[in-house]
């Protein structure tokens, strides 16, 4: 397990990561969100060694992190980072002789790796010949072909088709579920709410949530009641104990003072005509998102 704690950092007079702390889980995959500024990149570059911090500690099963365990990690930089004129494949295999991989071993890692993200047919293309999403697959390719210790992806899913995003994912989910942690950053709320198991939301380079979308739902979003009725559901405004949220017509969403009120509505509900639905609203990443960072 890597351990973030208590991290601090300042760009000259501006203080932009302030007590960080959180936990990637061997074998999770952690979404690591917050909007444009929150301190993701500042992070993952302090994570990776390549940016220093003011204080606080990055720990590996308990212990300072070492130069060794970094130079194992699988880093997805934001500013990318292959080159531009060099086939697909030589890099890769470079790469991976670069950690101490022997050709033949090399080879047949970056061979498979790039069959796994549908990429093997442009495998000897210069990487500018590819288009921005193939670049970005074989970019995963190369945080990937070293066996990495861990991950440390800066928005791995940007700009990838939906296709891609699955096949890219579903090559992550194989390498946490060896015991690897992998923390990502995205801006992808959707994509981050199917796929990790843990979420780390920051704010102002604050951690204002951390958990998984189970425990984030309970710590932060209220119960929200659905109704959607064959009649117009203006009335429920008028109910006691309870605050309506949205309201279209046959469709209503209200917070209850408590289950006896949300009933009283699911009764004169009934009363009044058809109920097709009614039940608690399973709230959106988005909405927790929006809930926790405002
Ligand atoms: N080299 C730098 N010098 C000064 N300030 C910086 C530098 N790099 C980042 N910052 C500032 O640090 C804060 C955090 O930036 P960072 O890039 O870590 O955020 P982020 O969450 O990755 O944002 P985004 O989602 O936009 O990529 C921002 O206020 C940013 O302006």
């Amino acid at each position: 397990m890597i351990s973030v704690r208590d991290l601090n950092k300042s760009y000259g007079g501006t203080h932009v990561l302030h007590d960080l702390s959180f936990d990637i889980k061997p074998g999770l995959m952690t979404g690591f969100v917050g909007g444009n500024g929150a301190g993701k990149t500042t992070t993952m570059r302090i994570l990776l060694g390549v940016l220093s911090h003011d204080s606080g500690e990055i720990l590996v099963h308990g212990s300072p992190i070492t130069a060794a365990y970094r130079a194992g990690i699988g880093y997805m930089p934001e500013e990318r980072g292959l080159y531009p004129k060099m086939p697909v494949i030589d890099q890769l295999v470079y790469l991976a002789r670069l950690h101490g991989s022997s050709a033949k071993a090399a080879k047949a890692r970056a061979t498979d790796l790039l069959e796994r993200l549908d990429l093997n047919h442009r495998a000897k293309d210069k990487l500018e010949e590819l288009s921005l999403g193939n670049q970005q697959r074989a970019q995963v390719a190369a945080a990937l072909v070293h066996e990495p210790n861990a991950l440390v992806l800066d928005e791995p899913f940007s700009g990838l088709d939906p296709h891609a995003v699955d096949t890219t994912l579903q090559v992550l989910r194989e390498t946490a579920d060896t015991g690897v942690p992998v923390l990502f950053s995205s801006h992808q709320l959707d994509v981050v709410e199917r796929l990790c198991d843990e979420l780390v939301i920051l704010a102002d380079g604050r951690v204002v949530a951390n958990g998984t979308r189970q425990e984030l739902i309970e710590q932060h979003a209220e119960t929200e009641w659905e109704l959607i009725a064959g009649t117009d559901t203006g009335w429920v405004r008028s109910m006691s104990g309870v605050d309506v949220t949205s309201f279209d017509g046959g469709h209503v969403r209200f917070r209850a003072a408590d289950a006896e009120a949300a009933n009283a509505v699911l009764r004169e509900a009934s009363a009044r005509g058809t109920v097709t639905r009614f039940g608690t609203v399973r709230h959106s990443l988005h909405e927790i998102f929006t809930e926790v960072t405002r």
